[in-house]
């Protein structure tokens, strides 16, 4: 399995990160199969999977249900479950029950905090005890409420100051890698260069050391989400679409099931039940 040190192995050399999400087995297994070298139990399930409209309702129960699926769908590769929301803003105690959970229920190999300030403390304690953190930067989906929407961050020269001094205070802490969203192509560029830990982009532009998507945006299954960061490499909800009518269709008109899905007993069988009846 791939470790933090082959990740910053890929950092130095300059050898790019494919991560991307999964929530169940067998897009893990997928996502494994097509080589990304680290998958993302965002919270992100909240939005494509469970149909709400931010990551706020998440639960941590969401997140071990779903981590336990991921790591069975993809045993060998390495796996990062996002903390949900306020569950580690207050007692570290209960912060460190839930990451218990995740690593030693779970099995994942890492966890995800989003914030600096108030984070950047629970980062450093966490790393202290020998987990791996990531920390998340920029558009911070779980402070939806006080950014006032899902908008690019960083794009003054005051607010793009903070974010590289954020960025500077998440790795001072003991994070192992940062995820940046939705911030300026330069500024990424900036805080890649400056940091020693990789830095994985999301809307982030090109030169940071790796890419993150959504699984339902990378197929192009996530109900006309498509913000400009998203690039859809398959367009699934047509497909599905699809083969659902052609079902109802088919049940409809009596053309599924056909002989070939439809089982039988033999005549000799038939004859001793009922004596007999035109099959
Ligand atoms: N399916 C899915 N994909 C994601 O990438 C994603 C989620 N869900 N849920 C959690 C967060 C929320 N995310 C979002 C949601 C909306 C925008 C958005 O509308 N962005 C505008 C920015 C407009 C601007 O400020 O100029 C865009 O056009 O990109 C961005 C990220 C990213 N994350
Ligand atoms: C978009 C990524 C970075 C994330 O945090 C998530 O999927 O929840
Ligand atoms: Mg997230």
């Amino acid at each position: 399995m791939k470790s933090i040190s082959t990740f910053m192995k890929m950092k130095q050399e300059r050898d790019p990160i494919a991560m991307m999400t999964a929530y169940d087995a067998p897009s893990a297994k997928a996502a494994a199969k097509a080589g990304v070298d680290m998958i993302l139990v965002g919270d992100s399930v909240g939005m494509a999977v469970h149909g709400y409209d931010s990551t706020i309702p998440v639960t941590l129960e969401d997140m071990l249900l779903h981590s336990k699926a991921v790591r069975r769908g993809a045993p060998e590769t390495f796996v990062v479950t996002d903390l949900p929301f306020l569950t580690y803003q207050g007692d570290f105690s209960e912060t460190l029950q839930a990451v218990k959970q995740l690593l030693q229920e779970a099995n994942v190999q890492a966890v995800k905090l989003e914030g600096a300030k108030r984070t950047l403390s629970t980062i450093q304690r966490l790393s202290e005890a020998g987990v791996p953190v990531i920390g998340h930067l920029g558009l911070t989906p779980q402070s939806v409420g006080v950014l006032g929407g899902y908008k690019v961050q960083g794009r003054t020269e005051e607010a793009a100051k903070q974010l590289i001094e954020e960025s500077k205070q998440v790795e001072k802490s003991g994070a192992v890698a940062l995820v940046l969203e939705c911030v300026p192509r330069q500024v990424a560029a900036h805080i890649s260069s400056l940091l020693d830990i990789p830095v994985i982009g999301i809307g982030a532009g090109s030169e940071t050391d790796g890419q993150v998507l959504v699984f339902h945006d990378v197929i192009g299954f996530s109900d006309g989400f498509l913000p400009k960061f998203v690039k859809q490499y398959a367009h699934v909800q047509t497909e599905v679409e699809h083969a659902l009518s052609m079902y109802v269709s088919e049940v409809k008109q009596q053309v599924f099931p056909g002989p070939e899905h439809t089982f039988s007993m033999s005549e000799e069988t038939l004859n001793k039940l009922y004596g007999g009846i035109k099959s």
